[in-house]
């Protein structure tokens, strides 16, 4: 018998970012291996069009909850959606639902964040760090608390090479932040932005450690604990591998190269891609969460959920893998064949970005204006580049993460709960992993049919045959222009022509000397 799943049984849950990539897999596990708790609070805002109860339906009603419906079928009932918006500054939480989760709440998982690495500092503090103090002062009045883990990333302090499982201080306290981000107007604020985030490359991992230095401030009597995952990538096995359902991290890009619109890439093939299933985060999520509340640990302790120093990969052989997955399962309808290079310099960025990014867009965009139809693909090339521009960071360094605690976690399970809760990614094959992650985004975020696949083959031989065709038309004519304006281009044009002429003579010489 699994400790851990009995630990969550009977249970009073609070989540906050249930609705996201990471939250959706926590709920799922959670319900799968423990369908005797007793509910799961969501903080949850309606979103495009969507009430609360319509998104919690369609949570519920996705391939992912499938194998939940099995084991825990009155799933609809454990979940109770409350609505909260965590940029308002009591959350907007009705007062009937703030008695009953500060009254009725055990554990609570903060997952909610903003992961987007082009928020202005205002809104990346709001959530990453005020709604964290918030929820903080929450906590601390629920009697029934027995322990709070808040989702930090492994990024957090990626201003350092080697990092360590502790909290690490930013020159600027955080309340002064927060107090300032009161009174201070927007214009001032993205002035003094790159002075205050200093040598992190966005708001995101600013704010990331700003929200870890609250935890540690406000914690108080709480037993807290904080997860630090790398890049979270598609499902490793469960529910069932390849699962994803957003375009951050790695997926956005892999569709991109997919799809033939992304084909060089300034990253540094050696640097180690350090991306982390998202079941392997839930699972060691879920091991602390128990650890935390039935071992209290006299302080704070942080947990490196990364893949780099068990079972290392690089970016090189994951483009590799990646590129030759789409060989075996194309996307449909590819703009262009599937082929990306990774680049190491600035100049050679820029050339292949105006060769092979810009000027293809430009002239299809032309192509759609002369067929009557609107341009697109200049907009979302534009889009692309600045995506890249904002992920270089991230490929073309490596760190180091200690991961001494985590290892003592798992040294503290039990092999049943070892097995149940897996996160030992020493045992992860990359090239499998990679290929069902390729596959997953493919089913489950581009919703193409494997029946398809047949065609698009197809398409990307047309797609090649095109590609020669305009290959050898651009040789010619830029043959032809050469020939019209240099004696020696038409000396060598002459001297090619003979010689092929010759030969060819000589071929039907000999082969009608042997009849
Ligand atoms: C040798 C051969 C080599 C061959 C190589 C070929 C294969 C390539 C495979 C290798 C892949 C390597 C990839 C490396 C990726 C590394 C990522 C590292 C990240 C580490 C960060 C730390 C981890 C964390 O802690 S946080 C989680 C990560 N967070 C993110 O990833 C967020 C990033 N996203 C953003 O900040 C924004 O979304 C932004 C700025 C990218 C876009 O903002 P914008 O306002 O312009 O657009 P949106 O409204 O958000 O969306 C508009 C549009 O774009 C689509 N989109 C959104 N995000 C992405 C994305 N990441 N990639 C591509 N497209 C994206 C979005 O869906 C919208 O589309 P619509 O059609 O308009 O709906
Ligand atoms: N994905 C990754 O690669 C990594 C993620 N992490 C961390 O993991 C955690 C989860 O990330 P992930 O699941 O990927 O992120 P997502 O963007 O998928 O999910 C974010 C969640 O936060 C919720 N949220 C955002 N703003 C508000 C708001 N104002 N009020 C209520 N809820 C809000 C979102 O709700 P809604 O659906 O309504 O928008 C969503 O449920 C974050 O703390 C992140 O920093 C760490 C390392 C890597």
């Amino acid at each position: 018998m699994s400790m851990i799943a009995a630990f969550y049984g009977g249970k009073s849950i609070l989540i906050t970012g249930a609705t996201g990539f990471l939250g959706k897999v926590l709920m799922e596990k959670l319900f799968r291996t423990s369908p005797d708790l007793k509910v799961i609070y969501i903080l949850m805002r309606p979103k495009a069009g969507q009430t609360l109860q319509q998104r919690v339906f369609q949570i519920l009603n996705s391939k992912l909850f499938e194998k939940v419906k099995e084991v825990c079928p009155n799933v609809h009932e454990k979940i109770r959606a409350i609505y909260a918006d965590l940029n308002h500054s009591d959350f907007a939480i009705s007062k009937e639902d703030m008695q009953e989760l500060l009254s009725c709440t055990n554990i609570v998982f903060h997952c909610a964040a903003t992961v987007r690495f082009d928020d202005p500092l205002r809104r990346a503090v709001q959530l990453n760090v005020t709604a964290t103090q918030q929820l903080l002062l929450m906590a601390s009045q629920m009697p029934k608390l027995e322990a709070f883990i808040h989702i930090s990333t492994a990024f957090s302090n990626c201003n350092l090479k080697h990092i360590d499982e502790v909290i690490y201080p930013c020159p600027v306290e955080p309340k002064k932040i927060i107090q300032s981000m009161e009174w201070l107007d927007d214009s001032i604020i993205d002035e003094i932005t790159p002075k205050l985030i200093g040598d992190r490359p966005n708001t995101y991992t600013y704010t990331k450690a700003l929200g870890e230095m609250v935890v540690q401030q406000e914690s108080g009597n709480l037993n807290i604990a904080i997860i630090r995952p790398s890049i979270v990538g598609a499902t490793w096995q469960e529910p069932f591998p390849g699962w994803v359902d957003n375009l951050n991290g790695p997926s956005g890009l892999i569709i991109a190269a997919g799809k033939g619109f992304l084909r060089a890439i300034k990253a540094t093939p050696m640097a180690v891609a350090d991306v982390i299933p998202v079941d392997t985060v839930v699972n060691l999520t879920l091991a602390v969460g128990w650890y935390t509340a039935v071992h209290r640990p006299k302080s704070t302790l942080v947990y490196h959920c990364t893949s780099g120093n068990f079972n290392p990969c690089n970016w090189g052989k994951m483009g590799i893998q990646v590129l030759a997955t789409f060989e075996k399962i194309p996307f449909e309808r590819a703009f262009r064949r599937p082929y990306a290079d990774f680049t190491s310099n600035n100049f050679m960025t820029q050339y292949w970005n105006a060769v092979s990014h810009r000027a293809p867009a430009i002239i299809y965009d032309f192509y759609l204006r002369l067929t009557g139809r609107k341009p697109r693909m200049t907009k979302l090339m534009n889009r692309l580049l600045k995506t890249l521009s904002l992920l270089e960071y991230f490929i073309n360094r490596s760190w180091e993460w200690s991961t001494y605690n985590t290892e003592m976690l798992m040294s503290e399970l039990s092999p049943e709960d070892q097995r149940v809760f897996n996160f030992d990614v020493r045992q992860l094959n990359w090239l499998e992993y990679i290929e069902n992650y390729v596959l997953g985004i493919k089913k489950y975020l581009l919703k193409e049919d494997m029946a398809g696949i047949p065609e698009a083959k197809q398409h990307l031989k047309r797609l090649r045959n095109i590609h020669y065709l305009f290959n050898t038309a651009l040789l010619l004519i830029a043959w032809r222009l050469l020939i019209a304006r240099s004696q020696m281009a038409r000396n060598v044009w002459f001297f090619i022509v003979s010689f092929c002429y010759k030969l060819l003579s000589y071929f039907r010489a000999s082969s009608t000397l042997k009849v």
